[in-house]
């Protein structure tokens, strides 16, 4: 999880991700996630503000058969005065890709928020503004009251508004290969609108979804025999989509801030539905889907 000096501040409008400085031999944008998480590094690598969590994932997952999909690690590192996790920058790979951002799985929050929510409330009023924004109805007399919502309540309107329960997955961010981008996801919940912003992502190029279709399949293939991935709970990762006008596509896993170790012997099959204290997360059910909603995107052969 990030430290809480790091949670306050996200991407600040939808629609505007956040451009930090690069260069001609460093792209950088930053679609979604918390604002000023980031700094480019040199060599076509990235500094993500540190966790203790992440870098055990990063760790582990060098030494996994998942080391593929995962942007490489290189250790942690101070930049003034702040620790940062140093990985490559996926988009040096790429020539102005277009880029999406997909948050995985059925459950957005750790088990462990959910029980301290429960031990010591903390009712949060971004949240409620948040929440409020999209829809003045949603919170309930008592959270008027206080003007304010516990975060895993918030997570769990935000998961049922979205994709995330029905589907498995959500979108959460898109820049488009003219430039455009799009962080205005948080209504798209039917398998119609998941379609059609799937589709229009890929300019409706069937030769690009064969190409996410085949890098999809190779990662369900891995994750179905990783060893890092079976004893995890993997929370509000993310897929990191990229393809360009070259035709290279790729799909990475990214974002393991709420990862975590399973206390052994407990393992995941990741497609299991969530009940408190299972710790399943609903990562691979997800990505079923993912893969059969791109796939109906194809003329029939
Ligand atoms: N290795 C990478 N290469 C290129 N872009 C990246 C990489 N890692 C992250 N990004 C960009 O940064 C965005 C946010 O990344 P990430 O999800 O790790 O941040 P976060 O602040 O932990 O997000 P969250 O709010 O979900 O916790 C991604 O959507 C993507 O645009
Ligand atoms: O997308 P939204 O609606 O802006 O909501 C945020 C989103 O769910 C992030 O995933 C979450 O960070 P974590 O995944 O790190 O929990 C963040 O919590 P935060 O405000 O506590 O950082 C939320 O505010």
């Amino acid at each position: 999880m990030q430290n809480d000096t790091w949670k306050t501040q996200r991407s600040p409008q939808p629609s505007s991700p956040l451009l930090l400085p690069s260069t001609e031999h460093q792209p950088w944008l930053q679609l979604v996630g918390h604002a000023e998480s980031f700094q480019v590094g040199e060599n076509g690598r990235l500094l993500k503000r540190h966790c203790v969590g992440e870098e055990k994932c990063f760790q582990r997952l060098m030494e996994d058969r998942l080391r593929g999909f995962v942007p490489s690690f290189h250790g942690v590192v101070q930049h003034e005065g702040q620790d940062y996790t140093m990985m490559d920058n996926l988009l040096t790979r790429f020539n102005t890709p277009a880029i999406m951002d997909c948050k995985m799985g059925t459950r957005t929050y750790q088990e462990e928020e959910l029980r301290l929510a429960r031990e010591r409330p903390k009712p949060r009023q971004d949240m409620y503004e948040k929440m409020v924004a999209v829809d003045p109805e949603a919170p309930t007399v008592q959270e008027a009251a206080q003007r304010g919502v516990l975060k895993t309540r918030y997570m769990q309107w935000r998961e049922s508004l979205s994709s995330t329960t029905t589907l498995g997955f959500r979108i959460e961010g898109v820049r488009k290969a003219n430039g455009e981008c799009h962080t205005n996801f948080k209504r798209t919940k039917s398998r119609e609108q998941v379609t059609e912003a799937l589709r229009d992502f890929v300019d409706y190029n069937p030769q690009t979804v064969r190409g996410y279709l085949c890098s999809l399949k190779q990662l369900r293939h891995a994750l179905e025999s990783s060893d890092f991935f079976k004893t995890h709970e993997v929370v509000g990762s993310s897929l990191l989509f990229l393809h360009d006008e070259a035709g290279r596509s790729g799909v990475w896993m990214i974002d393991f801030g709420k990862t975590s170790a399973l206390p052994p012997p407990l393992t995941l099959d990741h497609r299991t539905p969530w009940e408190e204290g299972n710790r399943e997360d609903g990562y691979l059910w997800g990505l079923d889907n993912l893969i059969d909603i791109l796939t109906d995107t194809l003329p029939p052969t």
